[in-house]
């Protein structure tokens, strides 16, 4: 056996302790002359309340690397593990089911809805799902006080500042307590100093809940709070 598969034996196993691990994943998009590797070959493992950053240069494979964890897409080849579940085995409808159940994004626009208020952003989601029951309600105001806007619990997207925006997004993805939380560019539209906040607060909720957490940002100056940082060139990890 050579190193490598030795490794992803390792890596196999400890993908059925949870959290987040791809295995030798290869994204190819376009055909043809016009194709692109996207990722090459790319490993990562990430344990359940670990916090790694990915850094890397705009077109360098990030927001690839998020799609294929989430399992918004499927890669050409390589497995991508979530919790117990390989998400890179299941049909469609189940790898939605599955993104749906231990997956939480953060984009980096948080895509709130106008009309609804903070604590409504929370909760639409189980309500689509016909989940919405006193403890529901009650994890909401609690995830809105962890983000720190419980004095914003009824304002709407148009009266929030970028970084309460943020937090409420934040706060959104942490609803179904996710096994893996994926994060894109969590501070472009902040301050450096707002920056700094939010992704310290993903550090202390990735810490707090245990989720497996992967933040991706072309911002090298944040990148304290993480407790693994890689870099992204040409859709190569190193
Ligand atoms: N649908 C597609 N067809 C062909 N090539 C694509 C497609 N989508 C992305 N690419 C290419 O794949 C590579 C990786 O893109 P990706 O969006 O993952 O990079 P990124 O690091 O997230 O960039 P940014 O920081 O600008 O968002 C780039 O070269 C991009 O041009």
């Amino acid at each position: 056996m050579t190193t490598s598969a030795t490794d992803h034996r390792a890596a196999a196993d400890a993908a059925g302790s949870g959290g987040l691990r791809l295995l030798d994943v290869t994204l190819t998009l376009g055909d043809g002359d016009t194709a692109v590797t996207a990722l090459d070959h790319v490993d990562l493992t990430v344990a359940p309340g670990e916090f790694v950053a990915v850094v890397g240069p705009s077109g360098s494979g990030k927001s690839s690397l998020l799609a294929v964890a989430g399992g918004l897409q499927r890669p050409t080849s390589g497995t991508v593990h979530i919790a117990d579940t390989e998400l890179t085995a299941l049909s469609d409808k189940e790898r939605t089911a599955a993104r749906r159940r231990h997956i939480g994004f953060v984009f980096q626009q948080s895509n709130l809805l106008a009309s609804l208020t903070v604590r409504e952003q929370l909760l639409l989601p189980l309500h689509i799902d016909g989940r919405l029951d006193a403890a529901t309600r009650a994890r909401a105001d609690e995830l809105i006080e962890a983000v720190g806007l419980t004095h914003r619990t009824g304002s709407r997207p148009h009266q929030l500042s970028g970084g309460e925006r943020q937090r409420t997004g934040l706060a959104r993805a942490l609803m179904t307590s996710p096994a893996v939380l994926l994060v894109d560019e969590p501070t472009s539209a902040l301050d450096r100093v707002r920056s700094a906040e939010a992704v310290r607060l993903i550090a202390e909720q990735t810490h707090e809940r245990g989720t497996a957490t992967v933040m991706v940002t072309h911002d090298t100056a944040i990148m304290d709070a993480a407790d693994r940082v890689y870099e992204m060139v040409d859709g190569r990890l190193s």
